[in-house]
């Protein structure tokens, strides 16, 4: 018989070697990594752990450094479990004896009493973490002084965004919730309760969607008045966040996405909210629309490191080498999706990126293909405190609305068919 919350320690170790040694996501991981462990609560304190661990690598490391003569190998099992032995103690509140019963069965002989010295040094000495995370050094180097502001963003797990079906009722569902409204339609909550036992979720009130996330349709707009029935394409939609803010907009929405587990979750979500969209599964590069549209949102798949508050492993498994990919299906994407659009429609495409390469590159690039007119984003657009950049773009990072909770990193771009 396991030690109690022993596989839960066991699971946070897979998940960390799933994400550092085999490039997987957190959640790519997630069904292998916690087979064994039984309960929701400690499936999500495996989870806890490794998010912790991912975020704060790099200082957990200095610390269990400081404490051993040679430093450990990068890929030393002990070094591994003194990570999340100290993850749990410096940002999980466990109790010490806790972890050390815990973690301390996951290594045997010599490893483990060094595993032991080590985290009774660091306990006694009383270590503490810095304010800010220290990023991987691949991101630190990518990033430069930018990669401050998104450090700031990352020291605290974000609040919980809902967007509302209704933004008439911004008022009376932020009191209802409990929460604070940063722009109408919008809702911002503690994260931590089940979101289904909420208020709402039944009758589809709303779908969590971070701040950021929700400017790209907003920046799309609302459909013309008093011509008929407008089309927008929503492509790469799946699983249906920015489909949901369409419809309730008023659009008549195709919304396309090739994966089809997240066409059938963008079903449901449209099914729960009582909202209405096409939903289709298809390739971007197979499909040929019949007629061209009045609007198209193209959330384009990108590398996420935007997301990097909530997906902690993104700051470890992008490089280069995925940025490229990522930018070279962009590129190819924006030139098939603004072929499809009437004269005088109009075109947003968003990425959760903050990386150049896969934003204001691709945006300029579209730009020089000449065919389209940039629609700047005006200040007014936004929530109070951000600002479009010099180009009527929007750049958003986690370190941006820090006061207020912060919000992903995003890049958003609009153009007006010639
Ligand atoms: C950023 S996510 C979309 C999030 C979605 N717009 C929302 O708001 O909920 C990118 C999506 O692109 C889809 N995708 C990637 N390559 C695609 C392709 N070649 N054709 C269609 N969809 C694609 C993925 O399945 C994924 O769902």
């Amino acid at each position: 018989m396991d030690i109690p919350g022993l596989p839960a320690r066991r699971a946070a170790l897979n998940l960390i070697d799933a994400v550092l040694r085999r490039g997987e996501t957190l959640d790519q991981a997630a069904s292998a990594a916690l087979s064994r462990v039984r309960g929701d609560n400690d499936r999500a304190l495996a989870r806890a752990i490794a998010g912790e661990v991912l975020r704060w690598r790099a200082d957990l490391d200095a610390l269990i450094d400081s404490a051993t003569r040679q430093p450990l190998p990068e890929d030393a099992k002990p070094r591994a479990v003194l990570e999340i032995m100290l993850a749990q103690v410096l940002r999980l509140e466990t109790p010490a004896h806790a972890v050390i019963a815990t973690g301390l069965p996951l290594l045997s002989g010599g490893p483990r009493r060094l595993a032991h010295g080590v985290f009774s040094t660091l306990t006694k000495r009383e270590v503490t973490l810095p304010e800010v995370p220290t990023l991987p050094e691949r991101a630190a180097q990518r990033w430069g002084a930018f990669g401050d502001a998104v450090a700031a963003g990352l020291a605290v797990p974000p609040p919980l965004d809902l967007a509302l079906r209704d933004p008439g009722q911004t008022v009376e569902w932020a009191e209802r919730l409990g929460g604070v409204s940063l722009m109408p339609g919008h809702v911002r909550i503690e994260r931590g309760e089940q979101v289904s036992t909420l208020p709402g979720y039944g009758e589809g009130a709303w779908w969590v969607q971070d701040l950021a996330a929700s400017l790209p349709a907003r920046l799309l707009g609302k459909p013309a008045e008093g011509q008929g029935m407008m089309r927008v394409l929503d492509l790469c939609a799946a699983p249906g966040g920015k489909t949901m803010q369409l419809a309730a907009a008023g659009w008549q929405v195709t919304a396309l996405d090739n994966a089809g587990r997240r066409i059938e979750r963008l079903k449901e979500n449209l099914e729960r909210t009582g909202l209405k969209a096409e939903a289709i599964k298809a390739d971007v590069f197979k499909w040929e629309p019949e007629e061209a549209f009045d609007a198209i949102l193209l959330d384009a798949p990108c590398t996420a490191t935007g997301t990097c508050r909530r997906h902690p492993d993104v700051l470890h498994r992008v490089g280069e080498r995925q940025i490229a990919e990522m930018a070279e299906i962009q590129q190819a994407m924006l030139a098939r999706a603004s072929g499809w659009l009437k004269p005088g429609g109009r075109l947003v495409y968003a990425v959760c990126s903050l990386e150049r390469a896969e934003g204001e590159v691709q945006a300029r690039g579209l730009d020089a293909a000449g065919g389209l007119t940039p629609v700047p984003v005006t200040e007014g657009e936004l929530p109070a405190g951000l600002s479009p950049d010099g180009e009527g773009r929007v750049r958003t990072d986690p370190g941006m609305l820090a006061e207020a909770g912060g919000l992903d990193g995003f890049y958003i771009a609009r153009w007006r068919k010639d």
